[in-house]
């Protein structure tokens, strides 16, 4: 197996330059586990200003990029921009890009897509609704999502999948180790039967939804959970004890 472990941040749209200073100022007191690979998404008015200061065992991401590389798409900021500000990592398809603005599986998968062609790696965003979970439909929808992008990638080497339950983002209801255990494991076989038994092993799926330092080291220990990707608790220092969860 031997995945290497992944936590991502997701600042969402807080902040500002003092609070990302203040934010900087513990990723690099740590100590973080050389074992894991961290990712911190930034709002991207501050991207060019997080990069400059972030220690090197912590990567920038932007929250979000179109699927073209330049054109007539105003607000819009492209792969091909994050990539020439020195940046590798795009999170995509987040529930509340897909809920709030629109997005649909299509068009995150075609970003994804266009996103892994211009050379950044992406933290594709999959979950249901507690809707939708309440109905018995949460494989069918993260099996719909993840089709959608398996529909346009062949090299998942760049992508991290991130589990992130709608009823457990920022609500602190987080789902318990077993449910979000369940999910993931559905998710490699279905990777396993559909894509290949390869990517199905070497995929990182992330778990996201009220991961704080108290679950962190439960929701771990689970066979395939490969990491957290974390919202409000990556915008306090308790996020150094989510990141070393696994010690
Ligand atoms: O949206 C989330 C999770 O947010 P919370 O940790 O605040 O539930 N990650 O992308």
């Amino acid at each position: 197996m031997g995945r290497k472990f992944f936590v991502g941040g997701n600042w969402k749209m807080n902040g500002n330059k003092a609070g990302i200073d203040g934010i900087i100022a513990f990723l690099k007191a740590g100590p973080i586990d050389p074992n894991v690979d961290v990712v911190v998404g930034c709002p991207a008015i501050y991207l060019d200003y997080a990069r400059q200061q972030c220690p090197d065992n912590v990567q920038v991401a932007a929250q979000n990029a179109y699927k073209v590389p330049s054109g007539a798409f105003t607000g819009e900021i492209s792969p091909a921009m994050i990539a020439d500000i020195g940046l590798q990592w795009v999170i995509l398809g987040h529930s509340e890009r897909r809920a709030i603005f629109g997005e649909s599986d299509e068009l995150v998968a075609e970003k994804t897509k266009h996103a892994l062609d211009a050379g950044l790696k992406v933290i594709a965003c999959i979950g249901e609704t507690l809707a939708e979970r309440e109905a018995g439909q949460t494989e069918a929808v993260v099996f719909r999502q993840t089709a959608a992008i398996a529909a346009k990638i062949t090299d998942w080497t760049n992508v991290v999948l991130a589990y992130e339950p709608v009823w457990a983002i920022g609500t602190g209801k987080t789902a318990s180790p077993q449910q979000a255990q369940e999910v993931h494991a559905k998710l490699r076989e279905w990777l396993k039967e559909k894509v290949s038994p390869e990517v199905s092993d070497s995929l990182r799926i992330i778990y996201g939804g009220s991961v704080t330092a108290g679950n962190a080291k439960e929701l771990g220990q689970e066979g395939d959970i490969d990491g957290f990707l974390v919202g409000g608790a990556s915008l306090k220092p308790d996020f150094i004890q989510i990141i070393n969860a696994k010690q």
